[in-house]
């Protein structure tokens, strides 16, 4: 049977009473951006897209060419067009909120436009992230504080990843559901319906090179993965890192795994490496509307009450029986066991 579109998809499920018009066309409008950035990538180094912007965001980190065209093109697409009241950026320093003038709806967007920056330049998989949030009652303006709302309050989440194809994987609460990009047509086209992470698995993703910061309890945790069948755990585990947060999560959405970016000396300052609001939260809703789990490791990550736009958290996401195995260390190790 052929696939139906994405738009054929939104208009059903407005139709079902789960989403309404604004919500329907804003993620219409999402996935058109998206699909310009993928044109955008797959050009390549003809595009003159790859290579440093030789700007920085105010994560202090070096911005890349595709950092700002990416984050330039869902800007303008969803100012004009996206049926918001305001939005929020990896990019950029504070929330935008949409003016008057073209306020059409009442709904935050939250994005990280350009996922896994480091890997443009040597063509491996990259996506664009996002959230959807409603904006509170009687505000017309929002600021930066309306944006943060604990992740169970999301009323979408998506991703895309630029890879071999162009996907993008989306909630609206009901389920979790992948699209595949038909780039003759232009559409993306439902290929997994109800998508499930299966409960258990054999293959972690993390980057080893971190070890020696890591807390006591992931060096325990990922101590035992590695002692295979012979260890407490009984299986020998498999590891990949793409390094790539839309890539290694779509990898656990079509055949299971656990992804962590856990505490480490390093980043225990800011609280973590991964962002709370467009990185964490999205994926977060996805993986557990898959039938999965996440996790900072000591608190489940869609009850995490945000305190800041670009606060950061550490992550542990999957088959929900692994992600409950890395958290019983960490409960393990706080309760002094
Ligand atoms: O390079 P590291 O430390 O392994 O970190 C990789 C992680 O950082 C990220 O690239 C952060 O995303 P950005 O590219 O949006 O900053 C994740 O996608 C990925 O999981
Ligand atoms: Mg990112
Ligand atoms: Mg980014």
């Amino acid at each position: 049977m052929k696939p139906i579109s994405l738009t054929r998809y939104l208009i059903e499920e407005q139709h079902a009473g789960r989403i309404n018009a604004d919500l329907r066309l804003l993620i219409e409008v999402v996935a058109r951006a998206c699909k310009s950035i993928s044109i955008a990538i797959g050009k390549g180094a003809l595009g003159g897209v790859l290579g440093e912007a030789g700007t920085g965001n105010i994560q202090g980190e070096a911005q890349k060419k595709l950092d700002v065209l990416s984050n330039d093109i869902l800007l303008e697409a969803n100012a004009w067009g996206g049926h918001l009241a305001g939005l929020a950026s990896e990019e950029m320093d504070h929330s935008q909120p949409i003016p008057d003038a073209f306020q059409r709806g009442n709904y935050l967007l939250l994005f990280d436009p350009l996922d896994g920056s480091s890997n443009i330049d040597v063509n491996i998989s990259v996506g664009t992230i996002f959230s959807v949030l409603r904006c509170p009652d009687g505000v017309t303006s929002p600021g930066d504080e309306h944006f943060l709302q604990p992740g169970s309050t999301q009323v979408c989440a998506g991703y895309t990843t630029y890879g071999p194809s162009t996907m993008l994987v989306l909630t609206v609460g009901h389920g979790t559901h992948v699209f595949t990009l038909d780039r003759e047509v232009g559409s993306f086209m439902l290929t997994g319906r109800g998508v499930q992470i299966p409960a258990d698995t054999k293959e972690f993703a993390v980057n080893m090179s971190n070890q020696r910061f890591w807390e006591e309890p992931m060096q325990r945790y990922v101590g035992d993965l590695l002692k295979g069948k012979e260890g407490p755990r009984g299986k020998d585990f498999n590891m990949r890192w793409v390094a790539s947060m839309v890539a290694d999560v779509h990898r656990i959405i079509t055949r299971g795994g656990i992804f962590s970016y856990p505490l480490d000396s390093k980043c225990r300052d800011k609280g973590g490496k991964l962002r709370l609001m467009y990185e964490a939260n999205p994926m977060a809703f996805i993986v557990e509307q898959a039938g999965g789990a996440a996790s900072t490791g000591r608190q489940r990550m869609l009850d995490v009450q945000p305190t800041g736009l670009h606060q950061r958290v550490p992550v542990f996401l999957g088959s929900r029986n692994e992600v409950a195995e890395a958290v019983r260390y960490h409960h393990e190790s706080d309760q002094g066991a």
